[in-house]
């Protein structure tokens, strides 16, 4: 479960993120979506407890992400836009590193059962800086599911994947869906109609649409309705 309450962070004169609040609950999967610079990464970095807000609260699953920090991140996992990996490191020993920043027992089992959900298997015995963009994601996906979070929070997941690796990463994150409460951005409407429940759109910091994919596309297509709230 997510819940943020009039999340907001400034950089400098900067506001970033305006005051947002909204909710999201397990077993489904919502789309924040927004133009360049509208405030979707800071708000992802945010909840997964990256940066710090300047005001307002967010809880993952009722853990407040800064006074009950360890608790919420445990609940959290997230695969950060840029996906910034460590490149000397073997595909391997970087889940079994992150294992370990989890505190998790039994990290061998668990690093090939994430290797196989996201079938990094073939490239799993290179080194982060050898493999190609959307292996980069798979692994940083991998990461992100290491310790089973109850919550997912994706930035741009499918970005750089080609259209067989696009397939099957997008029924991966639907599957996830059915347990976690997932939220991802993405720029393309047409994975928000293939894989998203309930849709955020925020511009210029502040959320413009909170609703049902089937509510907010009853009368015009997903990117009308963008493209009327974010002019
Ligand atoms: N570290 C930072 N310092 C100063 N300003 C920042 C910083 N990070 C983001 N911003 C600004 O905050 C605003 C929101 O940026 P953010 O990256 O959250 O947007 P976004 O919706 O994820 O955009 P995109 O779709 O291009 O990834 C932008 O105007 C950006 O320039």
């Amino acid at each position: 479960m997510i819940e943020v309450q009039e999340l907001t962070k400034r950089y400098g004169k900067q506001l970033a993120v305006d005051h947002i609040s909204f909710g999201a609950s397990g077993g489904s999967v919502v789309g924040l979506l927004g133009p360049n610079g509208a405030g979707k990464s800071t708000t992802m970095r945010m909840l997964a407890g990256y940066i710090p807000p300047s005001s307002g609260t967010a809880k993952i699953n009722g853990y407040d992400v800064v006074r009950q920090s360890m608790l919420a991140r445990k609940s959290t996992g997230y695969l950060p836009e840029n996906n910034p990996l460590y490149p000397h490191m073997y595909v391997r020993e970087y889940l079994g590193f992150m294992g370990a920043l989890h505190g998790m027992n039994r990290k061998k089992q668990r690093i090939e059962e994430v290797i196989g959900l996201t079938g990094l298997g073939p490239e799993s015995h290179k080194k982060l800086g050898q493999l190609s963009k959307g292996y980069r994601q798979r692994a940083g996906l991998a990461q992100a599911l290491l310790h089973d979070p109850p919550v997912l929070i994706l930035d741009e997941p499918t970005s750089g994947l080609d259209p067989n690796q696009l397939s099957g990463m997008r029924q991966l994150i639907r599957d996830l869906g059915r347990e976690k409460t997932v939220i991802l951005s993405t720029h393309i409407m047409q994975e928000v109609e293939l894989l998203c429940k309930d849709v955020l759109i925020i511009n210029k910091g502040k959320i413009v649409a909170d609703d049902e994919l089937k509510a907010l596309t009853a009368v015009r297509s997903l990117e009308e309705v963008f493209r009327e709230l974010t002019r």
